[in-house]
């Protein structure tokens, strides 16, 4: 591989925004992007790859490289000869790599191989964490949240189904994807491919969903007629897979606490074709009360570390401190003792993260089951899904059925 000049520069641009500005990198790479009409999609993978790599990497090329951040631009660039050495990229006869110590970066690649915390590049905190969290699993996984994930779409069933949607890919974007087993609703990416811009995507054939989020609402098992709850919405993803669900019969309410998110939801379940879907933005504690009692199935979606989607958002390694995951271990309790009054008698309330720690996962749940809000509720099913034992997102989900 040749390295072009106004590539590089771009990844260093990008590097200097997210390393030093604290900017988040998916924003900051589709920024970049815009930035050059001309590049092409092997120059914008380039670009978006190479940054991503230096983002996940960063706490072991710094170590290598021996900079420490607030990285100069010299050291953005010190920063990135130790990607193209490590990955045997000729590196070129500019000023900025002028003495590039070769041998020296892979001698300390080697020796610092035999150090996870620095092999997988991560916080000491977090190493610290995810030992005590998953013991003898932590290395296993830490090692797998490290590679690139695959893309995975989610077929919107209320409009097509997935043979169709697999073909039309194929013959419109030739863009070729495969079935994956026990996902009824997912087509893998064989390659990687902006499928954003394909007419399949802006006709609402599909959503972009990974396979174990895919898990979530088919846990509520949720039927055509009920009335169902989404209390952490966001933008939509999990709403929609239950819109599809109920085949657009019966009502889904859309709760969160920010009402820019929900405003989303509403542009995509349009695109979707989903038309059950009433928001509403949590205010005050009335909007909850109103709904106690209220639903046949209530989906918490909770707010969580985001562990188990490091390989998607590598720079949440360097943005997330421990003391956000007190405040967030917090708030996973107050939602599930508050909002799991909405479910009715005989309803099911299912609670899930994208976070691979049991403290914010089956430790929760079990804690909940044992308080006064959770005593009327029994747990029919658990799954803690790991990157390293399925290659799907790190996820957790647990169904419990409101016997009285
Ligand atoms: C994991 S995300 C939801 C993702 C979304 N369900 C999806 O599938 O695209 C968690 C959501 O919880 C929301 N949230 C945070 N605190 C909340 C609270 N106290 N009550 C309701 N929602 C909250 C956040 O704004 C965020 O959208």
């Amino acid at each position: 591989m040749r390295l072009h000049r106004n590539l590089v520069f771009a990844v260093i641009d990008t590097l200097d925004q997210v390393f030093n500005q604290g900017k988040y990198a998916d924003k900051e790479i589709s920024k970049t992007l815009k930035k050059d009409a001309r590049w092409g999609s092997r120059d914008r993978g380039f670009i978006a790859e190479t940054t991503y790599d230096i983002v996940r990497w960063k706490r072991l090329y710094e170590e290598i490289a021996e900079v420490k951040a607030p990285y100069s631009r010299a050291n953005l660039f010190r920063l990135f000869t130790v990607w193209a050495t490590l990955k045997g990229i000729e590196i070129p006869d500019w000023k900025q790599f002028e003495d590039t110590p070769t041998r020296r970066i892979k001698g300390k690649f080697d020796e610092y191989s035999k150090i996870r915390k620095l092999k997988n590049s991560i916080p000491d905190w977090l190493d610290h964490l995810g030992k005590e969290e998953l013991g003898e699993k932590w290395d296993a996984e830490i090692e797998a949240l490290n590679e690139e994930a695959p893309v995975i779409l989610r077929v919107n069933t209320l409009q097509t189904d997935k043979k169709t949607l697999q073909s039309k890919l194929e013959r419109e974007d030739e863009i070729a994807t495969k079935f994956l087993d026990d996902y009824p609703d997912a087509l893998q990416l064989l390659n990687r491919a902006d499928v954003f811009k394909t007419k399949s995507f802006k006709e609402g054939f599909f959503e972009v969903q990974d396979a174990s989020s895919q898990k979530v609402a088919k846990a509520t098992k949720v039927k055509p007629g009920m009335r169902a709850i989404d209390t952490c919405a966001g933008a939509g993803g999990k709403t929609l897979h239950l819109a599809a669900m109920m085949e657009n019969k019966g009502q889904i309410i859309a709760l969160d606490i920010y009402s820019n998110k929900l405003k989303e939801l509403k542009r995509r379940a349009k695109r979707a074709g989903a038309h059950n879907i009433e928001t509403r933005t949590i205010d005050s504690t009335k909007v909850i009360k109103k709904l106690h009692d209220n639903a046949d199935v209530v989906m918490i979606d909770a707010p969580c570390s985001g562990l188990g989607v490091l390989r998607r958002n590598p720079d949440a390694k360097w943005k997330l401190q421990p003391e956000f995951l007190d405040e967030i271990r917090k708030i996973q309790k107050e939602i599930l003792h508050s909002y799991s009054k909405m479910v009715k008698k005989g309803g099911i309330l299912v609670y899930a993260t994208c976070s691979i720690l049991p403290s914010e996962n089956e430790k929760q749940v079990e804690k909940f089951l044992a308080s006064d809000e959770g005593k009327d509720f029994e747990l029919q099913k658990e799954e803690s899904i790991l990157v390293s034992e399925t290659g799907h997102d790190g996820f957790y989900l647990a169904r419990m059925k409101r016997l009285s």
